[in-house]
């Protein structure tokens, strides 16, 4: 349960979906939006390339609506630079970095290493992010076979145009934190931000935050499969990013671990790049109200993880509606799930695609979505739902929406 000091001073404090939003963890798109490139769009994740400039208005638009409603806004690239600014953590993380980008031919690895050492620490961490392209190093007497027949890909490290998306790389559950095994390459990498800062910065070290999964774990899951419905309940989609023996693993740290979880709802949701996370399809919008898209409430498996009495799990594969096994977990007389677009499939396809199920809750009753899903803000707010719309031309193009660009790390907790 939420601990006795003020909640300001707490690092991970997050027992629902919907707490009054504290602390959040954002990335403010940069360069990396720009080594997009279509040759490599599915690969990286993306359908197009957003326009940077617009991207980063949209964002910045993002987290003043976050700040104007209270929430102290922290971006990643701020805090990797104060625990980089160490400089034997930095040597420590370039040479971890450069390892997981499959930079293993020490004439190279020691070549982008001096690179990368020549700038400031801000401008290392932007363009670890941006990625390195060959034209930009000229590797001095790399006298090596590649250096000299260079094959025709473009970077020697990958940009990441996904970071922006902060809710996939961890989840903060409880007071801890479950740092994420990405599912893809593209991603992977972005996972040392959250380790690094997790175990070196002032405001996580001496925190004793408790680790539910790590990124060493072989099976992959994603924060954007992991909602906090309650202080004792949390579900989990089984998705295209997310599998059954991760959650298996985080479900025994969480029940069997002295934590107030007590139950973990499995979605078994299709594993499709549109409903890539269980949040694109899925989230909580208020005490007794969620969004969904129809699009998976015929297709939906929900199994129930609870503790054994001896120390092991029991599942049970929960046949009950959606509406049912929701209010049953939460001990309420009842739950609305609003549909995404309405029941019309057009538009409901339509506006999931765009992410007008991936709303962000910053309070009871109050979210943020973007502005593009017009039908399903209209229906939220019929519910009385308060709607903050932000811009979203540009940043949708990542197929992700508000809840997607968030890492929440402190919420009011509810009782
Ligand atoms: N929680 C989320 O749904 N995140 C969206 C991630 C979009 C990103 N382009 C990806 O495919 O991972």
């Amino acid at each position: 349960m939420e601990s006795c000091v003020s909640i300001d001073s707490l690092s991970i404090n997050v027992y629902s979906e919907i707490g009054v939003l504290k602390k959040v963890l954002l990335h403010r798109p940069g360069k990396e939006i720009e080594n997009l490139v279509p040759d490599y769009l599915g690969r990286l994740l993306f359908d197009d390339i957003p326009y940077l400039k617009v991207a980063q208005q949209e964002h910045d638009k993002f987290s003043d609506v976050l700040r104007e409603n209270g929430v102290e806004v922290l971006y990643v690239e701020n805090l990797i630079a104060d625990v980089l600014n160490d400089d034997n953590i930095k040597n420590e993380f370039i040479e971890e970095f450069l390892n997981e980008s499959g930079i293993i031919l020490p004439v190279l690895k020691d070549a982008l290493k001096e690179y990368l050492l020549s700038m400031n620490t801000e401008e290392m961490i932007d363009t670890i992010i941006a990625g390195i392209r060959k034209d930009d190093v000229k590797l001095k007497n790399v006298n090596s076979l590649s250096g000299i027949i260079k094959d025709d890909y473009p970077f020697y490290l990958d940009p990441m145009p996904n970071l922006y998306f902060t809710r996939d790389i961890g989840a903060s559950i409880g007071n801890g934190l479950s740092i994420s095994r990405m599912k893809t390459e593209a991603r992977r990498r972005e996972t040392l931000f959250i380790k690094y800062i997790h175990k070196y910065h002032d405001l996580f070290k001496d925190a004793n935050i408790p680790l539910w999964y790590d990124r060493t774990m072989p099976f992959s899951i994603e924060g954007g499969d992991e909602l906090i419905l309650s202080d004792e309940v949390m579900a989990i989609g089984c998705s295209e990013r997310t599998s059954s023996e991760a959650i298996e693993i985080l479900a025994k740290n969480l029940l069997n671990g002295n934590t107030s979880f007590k139950k973990i709802l499995v979605f078994e949701i299709p594993k499709a790049r549109s409903f890539m996370h269980l949040d694109t399809v899925f989230t909580m919008v208020d005490y007794d109200k969620f969004t969904i898209h129809s699009g998976i409430q015929g297709t939906l498996s929900v199994y129930e993880i609870s503790n054994g009495m001896d120390g092991t799990l029991k599942y049970r594969n929960d046949t009950n509606s959606l509406e049912n096994i929701l209010s049953n977990a939460l001990g309420l007389d009842y739950v609305e799930l609003i549909k995404c677009g309405g029941g019309d499939p057009i538009i409901s396809g339509r506006e999931q695609w765009n992410d007008g199920s991936n709303t962000l809750a910053i309070a009871p009753g109050v979210v943020v979505t973007y502005e593009r899903n017009y039908v399903s803000n209209e229906l939220l707010e019929k519910r009385g739902i308060k709607v903050l719309r932000i811009p979203s031309a540009e940043l949708s193009r990542g197929r992700g929406g508000p809840r997607c660009m968030s890492m929440p790390l402190v919420r009011e907790s509810l009782r």
